[in-house]
């Protein structure tokens, strides 16, 4: 099987926690991407969805799933979204497609948070995949050299400008063992808008695509 049969499996196999006449947090990225596909397929059956990026919101309203501002919605049943990496204590990285704000604000009215991978997401340790931080652009050069101290090597995400306005700087080379204390290390750099660690706030049940089938835990 491919990594995109692997993804669309475990997006698919999501559809098991979507409750009848509910609106679905929506996350955003090539795995959302075929969620949303399922969610079409039951689209009579809920209300609508709260959407966590313009990409994915221009998807679910291509499949004439209503897309509700979170502004008017007070709690989400479930939050289904993907992730650049996970660890064995369901913490994450996120942001790969510069969507992590958005995503972490829409995951944080959520009852449950719904990761869809992979295999190949799956790590001992974080931090192979560069940590996403959204940066409000004047404070871009003094976050960088803050995020050095910090023991990473940021680099500018050349290019990209997130749905908020804001610029990302990708950490490498850091070895993330203590996830909940340097997500909000992190947020605490003025100028940080957020970065991409879902520690603080990580998933409640993972589906992995593998060969063998869609897993659960
Ligand atoms: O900003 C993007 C999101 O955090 C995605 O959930 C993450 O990058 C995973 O994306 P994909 O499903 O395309 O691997």
């Amino acid at each position: 099987m491919t990594q995109d049969e692997l993804k669309k499996a475990a997006a698919w196999a999501a559809l098991e926690f979507v409750k009848e006449n509910t609106i679905v947090g929506v996350g955003t990225g090539s795995t959302v991407n075929h969620f949303i596909d399922a969610l079409g397929s039951i689209k009579d059956t809920i209300k609508g969805a709260v959407s966590s990026s313009e990409a994915s919101t221009a998807r679910l309203k291509a499949l004439g799933i209503e897309v509700f501002e979170l502004n008017d919605v007070d709690v989400l049943d479930v939050y289904v979204d993907g992730a650049d990496e996970i660890n064995a204590h369901n913490e994450m990285i996120k942001g790969g497609g510069a969507a992590l704000t958005r995503e972490k604000i829409v995951a944080a009215v959520a009852k449950q948070f719904v990761c869809i991978v992979d295999d190949t997401k799956l790590v001992a340790t974080l931090g192979g995949f560069p940590l996403p931080v959204e940066v409000i652009p004047m404070a871009r050069s003094y976050v960088a050299r803050e995020l050095l101290k910090l023991g990473g090597d940021p680099v500018y995400r050349q290019g990209v400008v997130t749905d908020n306005g804001n610029v990302i700087l990708d950490v490498h080379n850091l070895k993330i063992t203590q996830a909940k204390q340097l997500e909000t290390q992190i947020n605490q750099i003025v100028g940080v808008v957020t970065n991409g660690l879902f520690a603080e706030r990580g998933a409640d049940k993972v589906i992995i695509g593998t060969k063998n089938g869609p897993q659960i835990k």
